[in-house]
């Protein structure tokens, strides 16, 4: 398995290579190999990234060759047993001796092996280590070092390395995530990532960048792409879902009538539109951020680092809603499958696997909608103090006086009711600290007794961005078209609205004027739109251009050959080579013989 995997990531990778192609293209075409995930994932994923983003340009001109070229391969070593989302409290240590000028990584106890890097089981050579930097008896914190492992010639491991493959997990199982500890492993002063933060030979330390968190750069930038990477995930296993569900007939409506697709079924529509618009709206939104994040590097070019923590709080959210509504999609995509979406063949359990994955690393959902909130609750407090507010918070201003937003069911004023639940719930967060801070708590004790309060705005902030950012991007990018496809993709959005509508009705018709048969009114016209849109689904998904060999599904391909698909895949079944098991002859046969 692990060669076959090895195999098709190399087959994968250097092709790319030959076409001249970028690492976005990589990781797509990636998908035209692995059900799951690529061993060399982390390499072109965070490695090269790193290097890039923390190195200087002496350091980035020796080691950026070496990893394009596959002469090293690389991953990214910050994870410990003991700690993933408090780096501050990461364990391994690096400590710089001037007498040989190296610096000397030590894995102090159990839960300070390094734990999860993909890639670091088996395949990579190199990796890069955050470890908690000291010098002259001093500690600076975590600093990102590049560290070789393995003999480049042997692949054996280095003396002093301990490392391993960290072993079955309910997705990933072909990324051969490992674990990794030190036994005073000495690397050269120049294997410190030296962009940011530098130790001179005699082991001053000189801070370099004028903003402490720009270590954390490459997480941001996975942050940005993991967003596009769960539009592109979402729509593959909408592809499958709906595609399936016109191929399928099930049950008798109405006696005299044969069975219908279940795509017919409001129900089945209910779950599965749903999924076609979230990929859009995905997709939109992840090219909004990356432009976002590349306009603040420009910025951070120029030494302005301003925009850096409205980047931070977006990345973050986006990041924790988006992967968290593609995990939760995916799943409604396979229930919408019954029996045949739980096989294996169908490419929804993997796809689920994956994406469920992306809610925990590279941030938790929780951890990383708290840092949003920190940053919503000192923008309010800034506007409190008449301070400018940053252009994503600018709908802060209408929760000024206080007053309830009147509701408007037209699209234009859904988007501005999200807003106003936004800004209510970032305000009544801000009451409750308030609150708690006068009845005698610390600041931080009245922080964390309204976390709850806090992820929810943080998640309400961030479908107010996705909804406006959606319902823009649309016209922007409609402006131009037919009028029979903007109206169908005017009806993609509108049904987002609506179906988030209806979930938040509670957070409405506290923070707005909606009334019960405003609720009505939204619940008949999500339905009559389910309706409107059922002639267009199979088309809808079929626009997303998936070849049968990426989509890798027994109940996706374009043919519609389910059943025989399905088949022809459980024939192949190993346990489907002899007719009769030699379990039968050892196990079976002699408990039936009572010989057991
Ligand atoms: C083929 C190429 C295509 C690429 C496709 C990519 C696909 C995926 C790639 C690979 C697959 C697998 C990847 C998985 C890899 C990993 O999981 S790597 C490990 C990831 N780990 C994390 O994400 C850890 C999460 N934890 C944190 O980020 C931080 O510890 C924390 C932010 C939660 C807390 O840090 P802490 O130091 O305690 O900070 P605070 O005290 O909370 O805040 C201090 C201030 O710093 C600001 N800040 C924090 N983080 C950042 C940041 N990243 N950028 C900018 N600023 C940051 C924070 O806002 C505070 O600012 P203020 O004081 O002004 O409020
Ligand atoms: C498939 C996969 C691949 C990975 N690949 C890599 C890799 O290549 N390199 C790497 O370095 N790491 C990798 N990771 C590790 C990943 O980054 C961490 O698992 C992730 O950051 C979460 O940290 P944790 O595991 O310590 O969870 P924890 O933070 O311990 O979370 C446990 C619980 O505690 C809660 N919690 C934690 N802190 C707070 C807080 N401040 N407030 C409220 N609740 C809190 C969380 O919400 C969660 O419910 C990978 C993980 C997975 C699953």
């Amino acid at each position: 398995m692990y060669g076959q995997i090895v195999r098709d990531g190399l087959v994968n990778v250097t092709g790319i290579e030959d076409l001249g192609l970028t690492s976005p293209v990589l990781q797509r075409t990636s998908d035209a190999f692995f059900k799951e995930i690529s061993p060399f994932l982390l390499h072109f994923g965070m490695f090269v990234p790193t290097i890039i983003g923390q190195c200087t340009p002496e350091q980035q001109a020796k080691w950026l060759p070496l990893a394009m070229d596959l002469k090293i391969i690389g991953t990214y070593a910050q994870t410990e047993l003991g700690h993933g989302t408090f780096i501050r409290g990461l364990e391994t240590t690096a400590t710089y001796d001037a007498s040989t000028e190296q610096f000397i990584l030590k894995t102090p106890k159990l839960s300070s092996y390094k734990w999860w890097a993909g890639g670091l089981g088996k395949t990579a050579n190199h990796c890069i280590v955050l470890a908690q930097l000291y010098t002259k008896g001093v500690c600076h914190g975590p600093h990102p070092f590049i560290v070789q492992i393995r003999d480049t010639e042997t692949h054996m491991p280095l003396p002093g390395i301990k490392v391993g493959e960290i072993g079955p997990k309910l997705g990933f199982n072909t990324a051969d995530n490992g674990f990794l500890g030190f036994e005073d492993f000495r690397i050269p002063r120049e294997n410190l990532m030296m962009k940011n933060a530098q130790v001179t030979k005699d082991g001053t330390y000189v801070k370099v960048a004028r903003h402490g968190k720009l270590t954390y750069g490459t997480m941001v930038f996975v942050r940005v792409m993991l967003v596009s990477d769960m539009a592109y995930c979402l729509a593959k296993a909408v592809t499958i879902a709906v595609r399936y569900s016109a191929v399928r007939r099930q049950s008798q409506p109405k006696p005299d009538q044969p069975e219908p697709q279940v795509l017919d079924y409001l129900t089945q529509q209910h779950k599965l539109f749903i999924c076609i618009s979230t990929a859009h709206a995905m997709k939109l939104t992840s090219t909004w951020l990356w432009n976002t994040f590349t306009g603040v590097l420009a910025d951070m070019r120029d030494g302005n680092t301003d925009t850096l923590p409205e980047l931070h709080a977006l990345s973050s959210c986006l990041k924790a809603i988006s992967t968290s509504d593609t995990s939760a999609l995916i799943e409604q995509c396979r229930f919408a499958c019954g029996g045949h979406g739980y096989m294996y063949s169908s490419n929804l359990p993997a796809l689920y696997s994956f994406a469920t994955a992306t809610r925990t690393y590279e941030g938790d959902y929780t951890v990383l909608l708290l840092q949003t909130a920190r940053f919503l609750v000192k923008s309010w407090e800034q506007m409190d103090e008449g301070k400018p507010l940053t252009p994503t918070l600018a709908y802060l201003e209408q929760s000024r006086n206080g007053s309830q937003v009147s509701w408007d069911d037209s699209p234009e004023g859904i988007v501005r009711g999200f807003d106003a639940v936004a800004a209510g719930r970032i305000g009544a967060c801000v009451k409750s600290i308030r609150k708690h801070i006068n009845n005698g708590m610390d600041y931080e004790d009245a922080w964390q007794m309204t976390t709850v309060q806090l992820v929810g705005a943080a998640e309400a902030h961030c479908r107010a961005v996705i909804c406006r950012v959606y319902r823009d991007e649309t016209a922007r990018l409609t402006a131009g078209c037919s009028p029979g496809v903007k109206a169908v993709l005017d009806q993609l959005s509108t049904l987002y609205l609506l179906y988030w509508a209806l979930e938040r009705t509670g957070d409405l018709l506290r923070f707005s004027s909606l009334s019960e048969r405003d609720i009505e009114n939204l619940q008949a016209r999500y339905e009559a739109l389910l309706l409107k849109i059922r002639p267009n689904a199979v088309g809808l998904v079929d626009a997303f251009d998936f070849r049968d060999e990426v989509l890798m599904s027994t109940l996706g391909s374009y043919d519609g050959r389910v059943y025989e698909r399905l088949m022809e895949e459980a024939l192949k079944t190993p346990l489907n080579r002899e007719p009769v098991s030699d379990s039968f002859h050892k196990y079976i046969k002699p408990m039936m013989q009572g010989k057991l």
